[in-house]
């Protein structure tokens, strides 16, 4: 006889008399109904394997043991990329982020740094030779490589990187060297056991002449005994430059000097997508658990409420929720300007390149900041058990938390979007992706406060800001201050210019998506209140951006107000279903709280009784320190 399969009687009520097709957003969120098919293959694939499953919780190992139980898996992935039903890269793109692979590497995947930044590496900035020579290598796992610029002394600052490689025109070598400790590169991935091999960023000197950061290929351990090559510590010997500008002896400039930092570009790009996979992972655990948890007293004398039918549960969950949708639709649009951009410089036609470096500086600031946030919001949804570390929100926060410090720390990367934006403000020229600063903008006298009124509002508010940047830098020069020092005294204005740019991009994409997207009447419903809930969210948690670039009154937002809780309403019946609908696996989720079957605390009990200390009644350290201390009548 089948075995009944349990689900909890809340979520089999919040499940009943869906409105929408949930399939037909599964499809939207992959890509087409053929790349759902082609993920699920993936899943059963992957998942059903039982050497890739874990003999105990990583929790509860050794460091040394976890990465020596990762690496194992991560091997063993990497076996069966030969046979994937999915194909060699849509799996690999699977195995390396928040998404499927997460569910087999929860530390992370000891691997990632070789297929995220090392091969990128090679491919953007090698030569045809040195691609000939190196990729196949790499693709074939013959050699396994990291990518290696920051420094203990340096991260951000890719100019003042100190590791130098020496060019000798005599052997025609160039000899890297770390002149002092801060010069020591730190915290590449895979550096310190796995990759044999490192891309390194490295101060280029030929002739005496400093030209600036360049990546060179350099070995780091035998390929054998994966002993590290000698002198290896602070001397690297042999390396190769790669896309080298060295011809005869002779230093050639690149078109671009920033064409050399496009590998961090292509992993901001992928950075958006993966936080988002990540709140997704969030906004689901919260969600299903917020249906399941019964807590307190709504109606004097009533059964304890389901802790969604608060509002403020709701006001903490379903502007996240609408975050994944709004964010995967500009990840899609910034991937999509990616590909155009790409292929254009590799004709030699770099118009679009301060676009893309504005853009995905700008997307990877926002995704990653507010992806952070809104987990965390997740986590405190949950109460005490959101705490737990089988509730995999510690996991989840760490992984987007560290989204807003790698690959460019934010501030910084809000610092390149202002100048960016300043730059196009200031001459009118350019600005793909930023039309509005080129056009003069008439604001609206009255606000409009539809959907598309809210639109050219959060253009006011772009334009605005980055007019009030501009007074307060011309404020600076007409006091006499140096461009530097005015730069650094109207930072917060240039910051605050370049968040509402991203804004307006995220808000822009979400609209144009909807209207753009075939989709059937009851999905357009409830992704347009998704849109209007989120848009409505954000410009009243900015509402000073928006007071002081127009026209926007009390009244306004009292009305916006009232119509962000009408929507709290329209959209919490579908809270359940709209997270069901990312179609993301309980081995994905990883996550008592979340399970598809809400069958919470049953799992609760369960994890909690995997814990070594749960083996027995006493432990051991009973008789050696609490027994004596006991005993001792202090
Ligand atoms: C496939 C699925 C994957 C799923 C997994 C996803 C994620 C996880 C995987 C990987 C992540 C893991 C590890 C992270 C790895 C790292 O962290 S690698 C190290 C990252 N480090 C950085 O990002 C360093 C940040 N700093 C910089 O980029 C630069 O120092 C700077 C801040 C940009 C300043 O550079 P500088 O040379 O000083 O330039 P300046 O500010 O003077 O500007 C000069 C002009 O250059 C333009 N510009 C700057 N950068 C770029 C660029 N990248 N592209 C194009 N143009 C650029 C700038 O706009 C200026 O132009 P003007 O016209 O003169 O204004
Ligand atoms: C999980 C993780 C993985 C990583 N993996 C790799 C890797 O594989 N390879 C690699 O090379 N690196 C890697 N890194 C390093 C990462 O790229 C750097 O930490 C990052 O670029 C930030 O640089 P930093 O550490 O020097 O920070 P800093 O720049 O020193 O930041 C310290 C403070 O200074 C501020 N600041 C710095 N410059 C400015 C400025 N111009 N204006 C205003 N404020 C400023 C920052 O905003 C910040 O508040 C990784 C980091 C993490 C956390």
């Amino acid at each position: 006889m089948s075995k009944e399969i349990y689900e909890n009687p809340d979520l089999k009520k919040e499940r009943q008399n869906c409105p929408f097709n949930k399939e037909e957003i599964t499809h939207l969120l992959d890509g087409g109904k053929e790349k759902t098919i082609e993920r699920k293959q993936l899943e059963n694939y992957i998942l059903s394997d039982e050497q890739l499953k874990d003999a105990v919780p990583m929790e509860y190992l050794s460091h040394a043991d976890k990465y020596a139980e990762e690496l194992r898996k991560a091997c063993l992935l990497m076996h069966k990329l030969a046979d994937s039903p999915a194909g060699q890269v849509p799996t690999l793109r699977a195995l390396m982020g928040a998404g499927l692979g997460s569910a087999v590497l929860k530390e992370g995947n000891p691997l990632a740094l070789h297929y995220v930044m090392f091969i990128p590496a090679l491919m953007g900035q090698g030569t045809i030779d040195q691609q000939a020579k190196w990729l196949e290598k790499a693709y074939n796992l013959n050699m396994i490589g990291t990518y290696a610029q920051t420094e203990l002394g340096h991260g951000t600052f890719l100019r003042g990187l100190e590791t130098r490689a020496t060019y000798d025109p005599k052997t025609q070598e160039f000899i890297l060297e770390s002149p002092s400790l801060t010069a020591y590169k730190w915290w590449p991935g895979s550096l310190g056991k796995t990759a044999n091999y490192a891309v390194v960023m490295a101060q280029l000197y030929t002739k005496g002449k400093c030209e600036g950061t360049h990546p060179f290929m350099v070995q780091l351990r035998d390929e054998e005994t994966h002993e590290p090559l000698p002198g290896i510590v602070n001397m690297w010997l042999n390396p190769v430059c790669i896309s080298s500008y060295i011809h005869y002896g002779t230093y050639v400039k690149p078109t671009n000097s920033k064409l050399s930092y496009a590998t961090m570009v292509f992993v901001r790009v992928v950075v958006c997508q993966d936080v988002t996979t990540n709140l997704r992972k969030a906004v689901t655990i919260a969600t299903r658990y917020s249906c399941v948890r019964r807590q307190s007293e709504l109606k004097p004398g009533d059964r304890e409420p389901q802790v969604m039918d608060y509002q403020a549960q709701q006001n903490k969950l379903l502007p996240p929720l609408a975050a994944t949708f709004a964010f995967q639709l500009a990840a899609d649009h910034l991937w999509n300007l990616y590909h155009t951009a790409n292929n254009n410089i590799e004709q030699g036609d770099l118009e679009l390149l301060p676009d893309l470096h504005g853009l995905s500086c700008a997307l990877k600031a926002l995704c990653s900041s507010e992806a952070a946030n809104f987990v965390e919001v997740c986590r405190q949804s949950c109460g005490g058990h959101g705490y737990m570390s089988c509730s995999n929100f510690p996991r989840i926060y760490g992984q987007v938390t560290a989204a807003e410090t790698y690959e460019g720390e934010n501030t910084v990367l809000w610092l390149q979007v202002a100048r960016y934006l300043v730059k196009t403000r200031k001459e009118q020229s350019g600005g793909l992706s930023v039309k509005y600063l080129i056009g003069e903008e008439k604001g609206p006298k009255t606000v409009d406060t539809t959907l598309e009124g809210i639109v050219k509002l959060y253009r006011r508010a772009a334009v605005g800001l980055v007019d009030v940047a501009i007074a307060e830098l011309d404020k600076s020069g007409r006091k006499g201050e140096a461009p530097h020092d005015a730069w650094n005294h109207a930072a917060v204005y240039l910051i605050k210019a370049a968040q509402a740019h991203a804004r307006l991009f995220v808000v822009e994409s979400f609209v144009d998506s909807l209207k753009e997207g075939k989709l059937s009447a009851p999905v357009r419903t409830v992704l347009s209140q998704l849109c209007e809930l989120f848009i409505i969210y954000w410009l009243l948690e900015r509402s000073g951006d928006f007071f002081l670039c127009s026209n926007l009154t009390k009244q306004d937002l009292l009305l916006l107000n009232s119509k962000y809780v009408e929507l709290l309403a329209a959209i919490r019946p579908q809270a359940v279903n709209l997270v069901d609908s990312f179609d993301l696996r309980d081995e994905v989720l990883n996550s008592p709280l979340g399970c598809w079957d809400g069958n919470v605390y049953q799992r609760l009990f369960d994890e909690a009784a995997k814990s070594p200390l749960n083996q027995s009644n006493v432990h051991e350290s009973f008789h050696k320190y609490l027994k004596p201390l006991l005993k001792s009548n202090l």
